[in-house]
């Protein structure tokens, strides 16, 4: 891989230079102290903890795992919706678990309904089928019956999209609904009301499980949002339904978020960003494994920049992980993979939208100062990485982009992203603040995926199995 990382050392350097002419007079003074060497534009290889480039290189990838498979991957192989014949649907009862968790405001308006749209098409199949549809959700985290968390303000949005009015139940199990899905007519959905107004149904309590089953002839879990929680609506139930399969949103997500990254397209990058080390240590570890490039930014960075010895002002800071960051970092380099920590930041006076703000080299946080964004050198230097990608992959923004004023460098991925999106490059958002940053900017119509789970993406990138997926007829028997 040595088109995709050597470039990245060189443009870091190249940045840092022309940093001199066309940024801030504190790049300039960063580039003013680069030792000699280092401005002559050689690839180094390797790096060390005072590097002021911040950045870890290896010529060639060792150990690249392609197209290897992890256990989870392989035991995510399963039966979907689409497997199953018309005659396997025609007037069955269809539970169909779907993540119908959107966000409403306080007059109970749909402000985002994305994951309504993602369910759509699984429901259209079933009912084309002649199928009778039960569509069962969740909406936020009640605790016990509470009205602003009812499913009822999504009947007219599903109606609408589904092109026929669906009937909304008061219950999720019982009397009235059973005789609401015995008028149900063939092609007819009934949405039950939110499943976590029953506490069994996070503790996924088996006679709970049951008496939502015994509603239906046969299992659909596409809620893939929801997928890592063992739930009775997600886990439960399909010890009491046969089959149980995937449905078309749940099939792509796990097409996208585990085949593209277990066999992906390469070079292969990924972008990790977000507040935290200790968030995302599993995510990094499990990328490492298998991608080319990892570029990293986000509250994150200032934990590697201060296991490397720099001062980070009042940054965000996780002093116990700082023997992790350089592990990871020491990792990264084992694995031959390219990793990139930003060489400049925006900094703050305040955690403020109005703080004052100014752009220094990573190197160069002056105390009381915190860094909330990354930098212009390093936004061209990590576009210059992505520029060669075949697969990139998306988690966390590269700074608070809540605020406007540090909203740039995760604006910029975003753009990059449809840039690349465009030229043919497979581009996949991991859920979270990152899909919101996507839709800020106007692009996600553009990316090849952008996952509708924030929790449930980041437990697959991490490798875990999802139990929801789990719990689903097996495909086809694969050899582990
Ligand atoms: N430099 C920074 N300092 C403090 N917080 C940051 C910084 N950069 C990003 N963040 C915050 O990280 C949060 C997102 O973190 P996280 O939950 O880990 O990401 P995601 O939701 O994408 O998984 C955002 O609210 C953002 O404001
Ligand atoms: O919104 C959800 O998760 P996400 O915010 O991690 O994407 C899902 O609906 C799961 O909800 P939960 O985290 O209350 O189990």
């Amino acid at each position: 891989m040595a088109s995709a990382t050597a470039p990245t050392t060189f443009s870091l350097l190249k940045s840092a230079a022309s940093a001199s002419t066309s940024s801030s007079s504190s790049a300039r003074a960063s580039l003013l102290r680069l030792p000699a060497s280092r401005s002559s534009g050689a690839v180094r290889l390797g790096f060390s903890a005072a590097d002021p480039l911040f950045s870890v290189h290896v010529a060639s990838r060792i150990g690249a795992i392609k197209g290897k498979v992890t256990r989870g991957v392989v035991s995510m192989a399963k039966k979907s919706v689409g497997d199953l014949s018309g005659s396997d649907l025609k007037g069955k009862k269809v539970f169909v678990r779907a993540d119908l968790n959107v966000p409403l405001d306080d007059n109970q308006n749909i402000t985002d309904d994305t994951r309504i749209r993602a369910a759509i098409p699984t429901i259209k199949h079933l009912i084309q089928n002649g199928a009778k549809v039960i569509l069962s959700s969740h909406l936020g985290r009640p605790k016990g019956v509470t009205p602003k968390f009812s499913l009822a303000p999504l009947v007219p949005r599903l109606s609408e999209l589904l092109g026929i009015n669906i009937v909304k139940a008061d219950d999720c199990i019982g009397p009235e609904v059973e005789k609401l899905v015995a008028s149900l007519p063939e092609g007819g959905v009934l949405l039950l009301e939110n499943v976590r107004f029953y506490k069994e149904e996070e503790k996924n309590e088996p006679e709970f499980a049951k008496k939502l089953a015994s509603l239906a002839d046969l299992y659909v879990n596409d809620a893939f949002g929801t997928a890592h929680r063992a739930h009775a609506s997600t886990e439960g139930v399909t010890k009491f339904l046969k089959p149980s399969v995937a449905g078309f949103l749940l099939q792509k997500e796990l097409d996208y978020l585990v085949g593209a990254v277990s066999t992906p397209k390469r070079p292969f990058a990924a972008i990790v960003g977000g507040s935290k080390v200790s968030s995302k240590i599993g995510v990094i570890e499990s990328l490492l494994e298998k991608c080319d490039i990892l570029l990293l930014g986000g509250g994150m960075i200032f934990t590697f920049y201060k296991a490397q010895g720099l001062s980070v002002g009042s940054s965000l800071v996780e002093e116990d992980k700082l023997d992790l960051a350089t592990t990871l970092l020491a990792k990264a380099k084992a694995k031959g993979v390219s990793l990139l920590l930003p060489s400049d930041v925006v900094i703050a006076d305040k955690f403020a939208p109005d703080a004052n703000s100014k752009i220094v080299p990573a190197s160069a946080i002056p105390d009381g100062w915190m860094g909330l964004d990354i930098g212009p050198d390093s936004i061209k230097t990590f576009n210059e990485a992505l520029e060669t990608t075949k697969t990139v992959i998306w988690n966390g923004p590269m700074g608070v982009f809540e605020f406007d004023k540090f909203a740039i460098g995760t604006e910029s991925v975003a753009k990059k992203l449809a840039d690349l999106s465009g030229k043919g490059v497979t581009t996949i958002i991991g859920g979270g603040d990152s899909v919101a940053a996507v839709e800020k900017v106007g692009v996600a119509e553009v990316m090849s995926h952008i996952s509708t789970g924030g929790g449930a993406s980041l437990e697959l990138l991490e490798g875990k199995e999802l139990p929801g997926v789990i719990a689903l007829d097996e495909a086809i028997p694969v050899a582990v």
